[in-house]
């Protein structure tokens, strides 16, 4: 995979030409100095102070190991042992309350790549909508995927000259409250032609898909030919999309080929392998039955536990759940 094509999957960049057939998004540059405090754990957890007072989370997060520290050195030690100010960033926060009001008071909040979704568990909801500035500082700063967007973003690049992009952006997406989980699908697009689509949700088996299979398939085709596929410059990629109800294809995210994006229902071996020359070869998997489900193969879990570098056993891992998946698979099918 090249450079170009992992920057051509960052928000601030597909998102201007697919705005009308995406959901409502505003994009703004962050400040080195707000990346830095995203990157630093060297302290005591300290949210940035807000400049207005509805925005009232405790800015400091109890942590109970530090906490001795902290308080022996207030009044004892020199001034270089005071504990530094909370860090403030009040031009950006004012940019992402005007944000959030035009996007109707509730948002999604995600980097160049990706969403902090392994945060989730810390905010009151348990989800990712946030209506301030703090709420997303939370999230943001407590995700440790995020850190593949901030540092390790071009490590599967053949051609990595770089270690982090030159500047960071939040995406702050309007709120949908009532996506539904199972019309949501990942495409595959290998050579500039849709080799495969898979159901997003592979943890649940859900009937109603069943008998929707073709007609969602058609209405992703037509989508690709019409809005994609001109106008996505990489030859092999991965594009996420939502059906609702009246039939109308939102583009969701992204991803280039292969590396951290998930092949859920595939591996990338038999996609690559499907040319979709003839046209019609579109192959798509839903999960078919209450025996088919996949286990929570999700990228929203803590770093440590996802530790996909070398030598973590994480790849083959996951080599060995899908072989066997695909195997289950197979039995099902023959059986059936
Ligand atoms: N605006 C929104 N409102 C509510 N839920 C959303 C919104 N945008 C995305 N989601 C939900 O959050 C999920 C993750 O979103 P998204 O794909 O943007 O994150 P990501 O970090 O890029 O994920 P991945 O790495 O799997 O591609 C989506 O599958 C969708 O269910």
């Amino acid at each position: 995979m090249k450079e170009e094509e992992v920057n051509r999957c960052q928000i601030q960049e597909w998102y201007p030409k697919f705005k009308s057939v995406s959901i409502k998004t505003q994009i703004h540059e962050l400040p080195e100095s707000f990346i830095q405090y995203l990157l630093d754990d060297s302290g005591p957890f300290l949210l940035p102070v807000s400049i207005s007072n509805d925005d009232a989370l405790p800015n400091r997060i109890h942590n109970p190991e530090e906490e001795e520290d902290y308080q022996v050195s207030e009044g004892f030690g020199d001034e270089s042992e005071k504990p530094l100010p909370p860090p403030s960033f009040p031009e950006l926060e004012l940019k992402i309350k005007e944000s959030i009001k035009s996007l109707g008071g509730s948002v999604f909040p995600k980097l160049n790549w990706s969403a902090p979704k392994d945060s989730a568990w810390i905010s009151t909801i348990g989800t990712l909508q946030c209506t301030t500035f703090s709420e997303i500082t939370l999230l943001l700063r407590a995700s440790d995927s995020l850190i593949h967007d901030l540092c390790h973003a071009y490590d599967s690049c053949t051609d990595k000259s770089l270690s982090r992009p030159p500047s960071f952006f939040l995406a702050l997406r309007k709120w949908y409250p009532s996506l539904q989980p199972e019309m949501e699908f990942r495409c595959f697009v290998w050579g500039q032609n849709l080799v495969g689509i898979s159901q997003r949700e592979v943890t649940t088996f859900y009937p109603v898909l069943l008998e929707k299979k073709s007609n969602i398939e058609w209405l992703i085709r037509q989508f690709y030919e019409d809005q994609v596929r001109l106008k996505f410059e990489s030859e092999n990629y991965t594009f996420d999309v939502y059906v609702t109800k009246d039939e109308r294809v939102k583009v969701l995210d992204f991803n280039p080929w292969g590396a951290f994006t998930l092949p859920l229902l595939f591996n990338w071996e038999e996609l690559e392998q499907n040319t979709g020359e003839e046209g019609d070869q579109v192959d798509f998997r839903i999960v078919e039955s209450q025996c088919g489900v996949r286990p929570g193969m999700k990228t929203a879990v803590p770093f440590d536990y996802l530790d996909t570098s070398s030598g973590s056993g994480w790849d083959q891992f996951l080599r060995n759940a899908d072989e066997e998946l695909q195997q289950q698979i197979r039995s099902s099918e023959a059986g059936a």
